[in-house]
């Protein structure tokens, strides 16, 4: 089958928002316009809390699956969740990845709120093109000027409405168009899928030229002839305007302003027309980069079919129908169920099975995908998070995500045996999910350990065992992820002998330890000659070894960046076996670590904290106070941005301190950087504590 729409008709975006500023609602209407949704449903009615999944099961529709599909006009929309969650860097980058643009919808009586800020400015650091949708017109309070105001104090955006409101809160009747230059007024049915198209009201007559004046000369700006057409008394006709603020839009020139209310109904249908209008299709974002897997050059692909075949799996989800989908965003090329195709990223072949296409309240299985696709791919065997899935014979992998090692951990323990179960396909679930998040069995008491990025993506992963998985647990305080690790080169040889009785035990090795560069990890080597060793010994020996490596002998964590040499040794005709050589091998570690002046690493954050510059002062003096490093200083927009390396253990409980610091208005994002040696005098407390 053929595509059924060009790739310069798709709108592949996302949809941003502060919490409770309506993008649930805003999504609805939208699968409701497109004819995809049958039923209106309203969000938080009869539920106290906000909980999302579980609304979503009771209205039975996918809007929080990764990517929904819809049609507006002969286009093809692809609307991908961007998480609420902004605060880990995986999250926001993996959608922000994917998609080309976005609606960012505020709600009409507070305009820009803190989370709107933070993806505010997540978007300008990854260049996506925006629109805003000023939602909640019809609310008390609700101003759309205030709202546009605050777009440029808040996060210095350039805001150009492109309507104005009909009557206010309670009366809020629909909009004047400014780019037609006519009012659109809902008719007062519930479901608000019928406007007229009319003039403009007298007594907004004098508004509506005012902000048109303000649309025209901020468009003509973007085109030498529309400009000095313009400055000749000439306005731009409306294609040519329309044209005009979709470069805008594209160049980030400035972000058009809409407005209604989702929850009555009014203003949507509109905003599905500035999407098709204004935001960019996967063309107008150009070729995607990444690296010829082969000879790792730098290489691209276009978006069309005529490429060879490539996508990005960009969330993994479990699905109540389908089990473990993997959705994947189709970059050049295209795909057929059935086919072979190469996991780039980890070597890996695969084969598509089935494929499908979200809808919101349906799925449809699809035999092939094409340039600029977004598809959810069921029965894939080894996919994670950021993988790119390709054409075997001309294999590339794009640009990478990068997923660094969990920091921090915590120990959960189930409060019973029925727990315990609902526990485990929880966790693996999860795990899945998030690959910043990891899960594991501690040796020693057996607790499951929870390991993860910072205090507050554990946090959330709790309260989803908890409310989601129904998981009722015991949760210890969190921990720092320490290492430790040698300092200087070290021999030792170790003779392992017991004579009990009939047989007896006997082995000699002898190694050398020496650290290595920071993050090459362990590696082992035999120099064995002339067999002193035999080679049947040698897993042993290694064994023995690698037993050593998950608890140091500072303060029981990982030993990491250590390279060992098995260099000399002896063994007996009768006496020796690979057991023998491993207690040897054990012993003979454990010794040079002692020797060679172990120490401890803690992990150190690469923090940014964005801030309105009246609380830069506090925000460093802070950031010092905990053995922060101030990297540097920045504007970003009108606010300040702050970069400095902290260590973590130096981190806990930062978010509670920020927010009162600046009125919740500054945010952080903060992501593992490397581990560095701990000073003297913290380390001694930190071996108190755990050794
Ligand atoms: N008055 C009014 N209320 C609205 C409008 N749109 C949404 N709401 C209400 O605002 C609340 C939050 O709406 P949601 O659509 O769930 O907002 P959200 O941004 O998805 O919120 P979270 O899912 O909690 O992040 C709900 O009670 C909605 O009914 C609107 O246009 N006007």
């Amino acid at each position: 089958m053929p595509r059924s729409h060009a790739i310069e008709k798709y709108r592949n975006f996302g949809i941003m928002a502060h919490i409770d500023a309506g993008k649930t609602t805003t999504t609805e209407r939208i699968l409701y316009y497109t004819g995809k949704s049958h039923k209106i449903g309203e969000t938080h009615e009869g539920s106290a809390t906000m909980d999302w999944m579980a609304q979503e099961q009771e209205r039975g529709i996918t809007i929080t699956s990764a990517a929904t599909t819809c049609f507006w006009r002969e286009n093809r929309l692809n609307i991908i969740d961007t998480p609420g969650h902004v605060d880990f860097t995986i999250e926001v980058e993996r959608s922000l990845r994917v998609l080309d643009g976005a609606v960012c919808v505020l709600d009409g009586s507070q305009g820009v709120e803190p989370q709107t800020e933070t993806v505010w400015r997540q978007a300008d650091k990854y260049d996506v093109p925006r629109i805003v949708f000023v939602n909640k017109m019809d609310k008390v309070g609700a101003d759309l000027f205030r709202c546009v105001d605050s777009i440029v104090d808040r996060v210095a955006g350039k805001p150009v409405c492109l309507q104005l409101p009909i009557g206010s809160e309670g009366g809020f009747k629909g909009v004047v168009d400014l780019v037609a230059m006519k009012a659109l007024v809902w008719e007062d049915d519930a479901l608000g899928a019928k406007f007229n198209i009319t003039d403009i009201p007298a007594d907004l007559a004098d508004k509506a030229a005012e902000y048109r004046t303000k649309l025209v000369e901020a468009a003509v700006e973007l085109d030498d002839d529309a400009m000095s057409a313009y400055l000749e008394g000439q306005e731009p006709n409306e294609a040519t305007l329309r044209k005009l603020i979709r470069v805008a839009v594209q160049q980030r020139a400035f972000h058009p302003v809409l407005c209604g209310t989702a929850f009555k109904n009014k203003g949507v249908q509109p905003l599905l027309d500035a999407v098709v209008d204004y935001l960019p299709s996967p063309l107008d974002r150009g070729a995607i980069k990444g690296i010829d897997a082969n000879t790792e050059e730098p290489i691209e692909r276009k978006p069309s079919d005529d490429e060879p075949f490539s996508m990005l799996a960009f969330k993994i989800m479990d699905d109540p129908f389908v089990g473990t989908i993997t959705f994947c965003r189709v970059y050049s090329g295209k795909v057929e169920s059935g086919s072979s195709i190469v996991n780039s990223t980890r070597e890996k072949k695969e084969r598509v099975g089935r494929m499908l296409l979200m809808h919101a309240n349906n799925r449809e299985d699809i035999k092939e995908a094409y340039a600029g696709d977004i598809v959810a791919l069921a029965g894939l065997k080894e996919v994670r998070t950021g993988d790119t899935l390709c054409d075997p014979l001309k294999p590339v992998i794009l640009e990478k995500m990068e997923f660094p090692a969990p920091v921090i951990e915590i120990a959960i323990e189930p409060k019973s045996k029925a727990d315990q179960e609902k526990l485990g396909i929880a966790l693996s679930k999860l795990a899945a999910e998030d690959p910043s998040f990891q899960v594991s069995t501690d040796q020693e008491s057996g607790q499951t350990i929870l390991k993860g990025m910072g205090e507050l993506h554990l946090d959330i992963k709790v309260d989803i065992l908890r409310r989601t998985y129904k998981v009722d647990a015991n949760v210890g305080a969190p921990q720092v992820a320490y290492r430790e690790r040698i300092s200087k080169r070290v021999e030792v040889d170790y003779t392992h002998k017991k004579q009990t009785g009939g047989s007896g035990q006997f082995a000699r090795v002898k190694i050398v330890a020496e650290p290595t560069e920071p993050g090459a990890g362990y590696s082992f080597e035999s120099k064995i000659v002339g067999g002193v060793v035999p080679k049947e010994y040698i897993p042993g020996v290694e064994k023995g070894l690698e037993s050593v490596l998950g608890a140091g002998v500072l303060a029981g964590f990982p030993v990491v960046d250590l390279r060992v040499e098995l260099i000399d040794g002896a063994y007996h005709e009768v006496d020796s076996s690979a057991l023998a050589f491993e207690i040897a091998a054990r012993a003979a570690l454990r010794e040079a670590l002692q020797k060679g002046g172990a120490v401890l690493l803690e992990p150190i954050m690469k923090v940014e904290v964005v801030t309105p510059e009246d609380y830069t002062g506090s925000v460093i003096g802070d950031l010092n106070s905990r053995r922060g490093q101030i990297q540097g200083q920045d504007m970003r927009g009108n606010a300040v941005v702050i970069n400095a390396m902290v260590p973590l253990a130096n981190m806990f409980g930062y978010v509670n301190t920020l927010r009162s610091m600046s009125q919740g208005r500054a945010t952080y994002t903060m992501q593992f950087d490397h581990y560095e040696q701990v000073p003297q005098a913290v380390a001694a407390e930190v071996q108190a504590k755990y050794a």
